[in-house]
């Protein structure tokens, strides 16, 4: 296999379209790699395969109505089969940093809604440990200067240092879909994710952030030699 990133990251999303069967609920995640599942499934729905999809973004939505993959809100699907996604970085037992794109709430509503979540990747998204990607924090616009001190020292309970900042786009602060801001933190490796995760989710402000631990149940990860399957325990 060529070591294109977009010829792995179709190889990725190829491998996924293995997992889906006729009349399936799906999640359909968010970025450059879901895209390329969102395409692939779409020749599927057009081959006459009967699916619906539940998108984790008005990105992702407008690419599938654009292709006529039959879509659901989660409020009339609020029980899938399966979600596709990609992911930021990929750490042992398939933990997780995703939020590049801006969706990571709607993406881990979506995958908490699941019975499995499946990871698309290259190989350059699998880590030793998470965290050399800046950590998306999906927060509320009031209060932004309170929540970000406590995003500091969150950190620094778990020994971790480093810039926080509000992601801007065009010049402007990012909005997500939800009407949220996101800071990245970059306070590099995370070795302790899980309690920084849960001090996360006590801050009044964070509506969500890009951890995803034990939603994840298999990652396909598409390398030169071909695409390496993940589960739970690397
Ligand atoms: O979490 C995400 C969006 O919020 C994406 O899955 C993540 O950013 C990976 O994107 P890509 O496949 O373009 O590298």
């Amino acid at each position: 296999m060529a070591a294109d990133p977009k010829a792995m990251k179709i190889e990725a999303a190829r491998a996924a379209l293995g997992h889906v069967e006729d009349g399936m609920k799906l999640g359909l995640g968010t970025g450059s790699t879901a895209d390329e599942f969102v395409r692939l499934l779409a020749e599927k729905v057009a081959a006459g395969m009967k699916v619906v999809g539940v998108p984790t973004s008005v990105r992702t939505e407008q690419l599938a109505r654009e292709l006529g993959i039959p879509l659901a809100t989660l409020e009339e699907e609020p029980a899938l089969d399966l979600t596709i996604d990609g992911a930021d970085e990929i750490g042992p037992g398939l933990s997780l940093i995703k939020g590049g794109g801006g969706a990571l709430l709607r993406e881990k509503i979506v995958a908490a809604a699941s019975k499995k979540m499946i990871v698309i990747a290259d190989e350059s998204k699998v880590v030793e440990t998470l965290g050399a990607f800046p950590l998306p924090i999906e927060v509320n616009q009031f209060g932004l200067r309170a929540t970000m001190i406590a995003i500091e020292e969150a950190g620094r309970r778990s020994a971790l240092t480093g810039e926080i900042k509000v992601r801007e786009k065009d010049g402007k602060p990012f909005v997500t879909d939800g009407g949220h801001l996101i800071v990245d933190a970059s306070f590099g490796r995370i070795p302790a994710t899980k309690a920084f995760a849960d001090d996360l989710n006590m801050i009044p402000g964070v509506v969500e952030h890009g951890l995803f631990i034990g939603l994840a149940s298999l990652a396909l990860v598409a390398t030169p030699g071909g695409v390496k399957v993940i589960d739970g325990k690397h």
